[in-house]
């Protein structure tokens, strides 16, 4: 079966005042894709995102998914940002399960369920603890089962590695791909780490600046389940390669003195 178009921009255009942050973005992300988007700072991804995440309204076009028109935030897509936006004074558990509490779902399902996706972030041992006794690559999973366990259609991930460290972030792609794996859900993943936006995606989407816009959309034609290997293989340096020169060299030429 053909897959389904999930998230649609249509001419989306945004505008502050006279400024245009994004102009005219046409972009169809499948249904169970993983996308990422690299490009200069100021070249629009968040803004895209916002816009899918329903916190930005296009000033022209449109942003649909699954064919209705985006006119707000909404259960069927889960937001994650650099900065994790956990409840400080509520324990893991808690975290996880508060969305399902919004839903009206029972306190006994609440419960199965909040612990069914801190196990698959491996953060089983911690169910009990208080944000501010994890680590932050601790802490962006369990934002990360907080956003899966209301089962969104769609994950909104707007450089949600950016803060940790070299090591914990390898991790942390690791895990989130074997996530994906078991859930399919769609996932449009924001990063400035060419290496990241490869080992990730099934495409990569570069962007530009002045005015923000597609540059350019490029295949990764690379196997899943993805491993340290495949990140030395010369296939992968070919495609980071691309998207090196596609973000480096034309989406963002050398600055002017
Ligand atoms: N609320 C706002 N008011 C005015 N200008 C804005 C606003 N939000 C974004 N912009 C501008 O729009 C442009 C695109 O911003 P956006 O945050 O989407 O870029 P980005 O590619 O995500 O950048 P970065 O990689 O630095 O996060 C930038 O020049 C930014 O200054």
């Amino acid at each position: 079966m053909a897959a389904s178009v999930k998230i649609r921009f249509n001419d989306a255009t945004r505008c502050f005042g006279a400024f245009v942050a994004l102009e005219k973005l046409n972009l169809e992300v499948m249904d169970s894709e993983f996308v990422t988007i690299v490009g200069p700072s100021g070249c629009g991804k968040s803004t895209a995102m916002n816009m899918a995440a329903g916190l930005l309204m296009p000033s022209s076009g449109s942003v649909t998914i699954d064919g209705e028109a985006v006119s707000g935030p909404g259960p069927e897509r889960g937001v994650i940002f650099q900065q994790y936006a956990l409840f400080p004074w509520l324990t893991v558990r808690k975290n996880v399960e508060f969305g399902l509490r919004l839903k009206g779902m029972k306190e006994r399902e609440r419960r199965e369920r909040a612990m069914h996706y801190i196990e698959l972030v491996g953060l089983a041992d911690f169910a009990d603890a208080l944000p501010k006794t994890l680590s932050g690559g601790m802490k962006q999973r369990c934002a990360i089962a907080r956003a899966y366990a209301v089962d969104p259609k769609v994950l909104l991930m707007d450089e949600p590695f950016g803060a940790l460290d070299a090591l914990t972030r390898v991790r942390m792609q690791d895990q989130l791909l074997g996530t994906w794996t078991r859930e399919r859900k769609t996932v449009m993943f924001i990063t400035h780490d060419v290496d990241e936006a490869v080992y990730l995606a099934n495409r990569v989407i570069v962007m530009a600046a002045k005015p923000g816009r597609l540059q350019e959309i490029i295949e990764v034609d690379l196997p899943y389940p993805r491993n340290e290997e495949l990140r030395l293989s010369a296939r992968f340096t070919e495609i980071r390669n691309r998207v090196w020169h596609a973000v480096y060299t034309r989406a963002a030429p050398a600055l002017q003195p």
